[in-house]
This record gives C-alpha cells, sequence and structure tokens, in this order.
C-alpha cells in the first residue's frame, strides 16, 4: 500500500488525517516540521501532503525537499495566493481547509492512481533519494536492480552514514513486495533486553511487564520486507529465532507455544564484518551463511572523489531550501576542504557539515570555519594530476565557478589582517567606497586590523 507523509504543525490534524488515512490501510508518517519531514526522507514516500503555513515555516519548501514525489498542499482561505504559487511550482493538487474527509480521500486516491515517477525510468537509473555517479555508486546502483525482483536476502555492508538504509529502501521499492510494507529496525538501538519481544512479539505474561500480547515487527513485516540495521550487534538468542524465520519461515511469539508463518524477505546490513565475528563466536556462521546470499557493498565517501562536490553541492541545495538562504555558495577553499577531509561519518557528516555551513555563513559564500571540519582529521586534497591540461584543475578543485565575487572575498578574508583598506583597494584595483559597499553586499564586515587605519 501507498506510504503517505504529512506534515502539518497542528497536533490535532495531524493525527486526524492520519487516522483517516490509516483507516484506508495507506501507510502513514507523520511530522511536525520541515526538520522532521526531512529526517524521514520525504522522498522515499509515494505522496506527501503538507500545510502551508507551517508554523513560522514557509509549507512550499517540502516541493524542493520531496522532489520528484508528489506534493498535495493544504491551505485555508487566508493563504490561496500562497496555494497559487505552491501550484505554479509544481504542486500537484490543493486540499482546502477546514478539511472534509471524502475530499481528502477523493484527492489522495486520484492523484496515487497517476503514474508515479518510477525508478526504472529515471535517466539515470540512480534509485529515489540517492545521490552520486561515480563508477563504485553506479555498480551499486546495477547490483540493486538486479538483486530487488529476485526476493532474495541481501546483505548490505558500508560505514556509517553511506547509505544503507537507502539501499534497502530501493530494494524494496524495485521489488514485487513494493505495496506491502517495509518495516525498518536498528538492532543498535534497542536494547538487548526488549529486541527479542520487539522483533518476536510477545504473549500477555510471558514476562514482567508484558500486560498485553503484543505482535512483534518480523509480523509487522509480513508479505513485505524487514531492514534490519546493525545486525552485528543482534544478541545470539535472537540469531537463533532469526534463523528459523529465514530457514522455516517460522516465527513463535515469546511465551507461545503456537507457532505462526510469515513471508518475509530480510534485508540486513552492518558496518561490521560478520564473518571474522562468527569466528570469535559471536554472531551464528549459519546465519551468516543465510544472510549472505547477494552482497551489497557501499564506498566509503572518501573513495568516491568523483563525486563528493556534486553530492555537496545537492546537498547544500536542499539545505539552502531548508533555511531558506537561497544561493549559497561554497568558497574555493571550502571545497578544498571537502575534497581533503576523510569523512568518517560518510554522507551523514557532509549532510550535517553543509547544514552548519548553510546557517553559519554570513554572506554568499561559505567559508571552511563555517563547515566547522575538524583541523587534525583534514588530509591532503587529491594530487594534481601530473600535467594538468586545464589550470583551472588545480588541486582537483574544479575553478569553473569561481566568480568574480568569489575571488573577491576570498582575497580580502585571506589578506584584511595584514593589509589596511586602501591597500586592499588598490590590490583589487577598485575604490575604497566600491570596498566598502561591497563588503556590506556580501556580508563581510571589516574586521579590525592590528595595522593602524588608513
Ligand atoms: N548516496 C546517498 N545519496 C543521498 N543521500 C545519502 C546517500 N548516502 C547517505 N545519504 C544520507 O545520509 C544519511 C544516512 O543515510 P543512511 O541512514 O541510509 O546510512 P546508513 O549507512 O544506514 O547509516 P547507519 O549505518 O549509521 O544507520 C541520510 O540522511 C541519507 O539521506
Amino acid at each position: 500500500m501507498s506510504r503517505i507523509l504529512i506534515v502539518e504543525n497542528e497536533a490535532s490534524l495531524r493525527q486526524a488525517l492520519k487516522d483517516l488515512l490509516e483507516r484506508q490501510a495507506y501507510h502513514v508518517a507523520i511530522a511536525a516540521s520541515l526538520d522532521a519531514a526531512q529526517a524521514l526522507a520525504p522522498q522515499t514516500f509515494d505522496l506527501v501532503i503538507c500545510d502551508l503555513r507551517l508554523a513560522g515555516e514557509d509549507g512550499t519548501q517540502m516541493l524542493a525537499l520531496s522532489a520528484p514525489i508528489p506534493v498535495l498542499v493544504m491551505t485555508d482561505h487566508s493563504s490561496l495566493r500562497k496555494a497559487v504559487i505552491a501550484l505554479k511550482e509544481g504542486a500537484v493538487d490543493c486540499i482546502a481547509k477546514p478539511v472534509d474527509d471524502d475530499d481528502v480521500l477523493a484527492t489522495v486516491s486520484r492523484v496515487l492512481s497517476r503514474p508515479a515517477p518510477r525508478e526504472a525510468s529515471r535517466p539515470s537509473g540512480v534509485p529515489r533519494g540517492m545521490i552520486g555517479e561515480c563508477a563504485a555508486m553506479q555498480r551499486v546502483y546495477e547490483r540493486i536492480r538486479k538483486t530487488a525482483p529476485a526476493d532474495v536476502t541481501v546483505l548490505v555492508q558500508g560505514e556509517s552514514g553511506t547509505g544503507k538504509e537507502l539501499v534497502a529502501r530501493a530494494l524494496h521499492r524495485q521489488s514485487r513486495r513494493t505495496k506491502a510494507p517495509l518495516i525498518c529496525v536498528n538492532c543498535a538501538a534497542i536494547p538487548e533486553t526488549l529486541i527479542e519481544s520487539e522483533l518476536f512479539g510477545h504473549e500477555k505474561g510471558a514476562f514482567t511487564g508484558a500486560n498485553s500480547a503484543r505482535t512483534g515487527l518480523v509480523e509487522a513485516a509480513d508479505g513485505g520486507t524487514l531492514f534490519l540495521d546493525e545486525i552485528g550487534e543482534l544478541p545470539l538468542d535472537a540469531q537463533a529465532r532469526l534463523l528459523r524465520v529465514l530457514q522455516e519461515g517460522e516465527i513463535r511469539r515469546i511465551g507461545s507455544v503456537e507457532t505462526r508463518y510469515v513471508d518475509v524477505r530480510l534485508i540486513a546490513a552492518t558496518h561490521r564484518d560478520l564473518h571474522s565475528l562468527s569466528r570469535s563466536g559471536e554472531f551464528r556462521l549459519d546465519l551468516y551463511y543465510r544472510l549472505n546470499v547477494m552482497q551489497i557493498e557501499l564506498p566509503p565517501l572518501r573513495e568516491r572523489e568523483d563525486d563528493i562536490l556534486s553530492i555537496a553541492q545537492t546537498l547544500l541545495e536542499r539545505a539552502c531550501t531548508r533555511h531558506a538562504r537561497p544561493g549559497l555558495r561554497l568558497s574555493r577553499a571550502a571545497r578544498r576542504d571537502i575534497l581533503g577531509y576523510a569523512w568518517p561519518g560518510n554522507v551523514r557528516e557532509l549532510e550535517n557539515a553543509l547544514e552548519r555551513g548553510v546557517i553559519l555563513a554570513e554572506g554568499y559564500l561559505i567559508h571552511p570555519d563555517d563547515l566547522g571540519l575538524p583541523l587534525e582529521r583534514r588530509q591532503e586534497p587529491p594530487a594534481a594530476s601530473p600535467e594538468p591540461s586545464d589550470a583551472a584543475e588545480e588541486d582537483g578543485v574544479p575553478d569553473d565557478d569561481l566568480s568574480l565575487e568569489d575571488y573577491f572575498q576570498h582575497f580580502v578574508l585571506e589578506h584584511q589582517a595584514q593589509m589596511s583598506e586602501t591597500e586592499l583597494a588598490q590590490k583589487l584595483g577598485i575604490s575604497r567606497k566600491c570596498l566598502w559597499e561591497r563588503r556590506q553586499r556580501l556580508g563581510i564586515p571589516r574586521k579590525k586590523s592590528a595595522r593602524r587605519p588608513a
């Protein structure tokens, strides 16, 4: 069934819409703000419903954050102008507030019955929500395309923040199970004492505190896909139960003698070496072999040199939209830092650094200090090719978009501590008045220098 994300800051309406749509068997997630919506990866849904007037935020920003997923906007009479703008900017339809249940259901069903932006028809074959076109990622996309329809267990390996959950979502979307649930569980985030009952469910009275019977997440994924992130953290007892699910499709709730049958496709992910964990007795070898039918290996960001700047650019645009700071750009020095840094937290860390940059940038450019990358972990930037055919590629940092404004900012920031305003203006070939005006426009306030004023 289709997955819908509701973005609405008013709690009662948010819950009422959720209940209404869930009664029609849609899978619904809710968010009260743009940030909360962004954290739920809006591009992985089938439809986003968004109020245009979120508390202090502009709901039209959801259009850019969700693209290419259809966005249905909600508005009352006081913001009709905004609704017209949203429709012009690509919203698929508009629901009038106060909302009418039948109107909501009819509009949702109409929008969802239109042909969806299909994965396979995306020009580059890049799964929805994923960025990057380097050779290693092309191999990942090809693996996803071939593996998804095969309905086999998949083991996704990669460091933290490399996109393992995005791969699981793409596998599910491209599989025959796409209309059934995808249940994502981070095994490391659930306390060891609770994990078995969370996964496999329990009967009433099975243990202290089990006041009622509960369905586990494996059963909730019946007919669909179960994504177990950080599977290396699963305790041995839970591993034994999981093995039974994989071998026989059998599940037994904690405290129950009754065996139930489930049809679940398992996608597991880990940043650890399960084979060596099995040698030390921490992971069952038989489970490892069961999981390891197909592997998808995600490269760390530092090995995706060809991709880093284009990923940064896309993530930067998203962050600019989120924080209503359109048009911010990375300074040359910031791009060099991005290329030279080792990115132990991978794409997630890059996303966070850019978010920081967008929030802290004072002018139109994001400088290294705004990104705040830890100095000790920066590496030398990738070496320039021995005989650069294009001087603009010096240090591997493309220079093609280094505008006069970039140059101006860079020059002023680099020399203002040592030069007076007159010297700076002379070197730049402009008048002092012009220097002052540009400082104002670009948001580079004059810093007090140790030199006497000119
Ligand atoms: N190739 C990619 N394209 C776009 N965004 C990405 C990519 N890889 C990771 N991200 C972003 O980085 C963040 C982390 O991604 P994800 O949760 O899929 O990583 P993970 O490998 O499962 O991490 P962990 O192991 O820590 O759970 C998300 O915000 C995701 O959108």
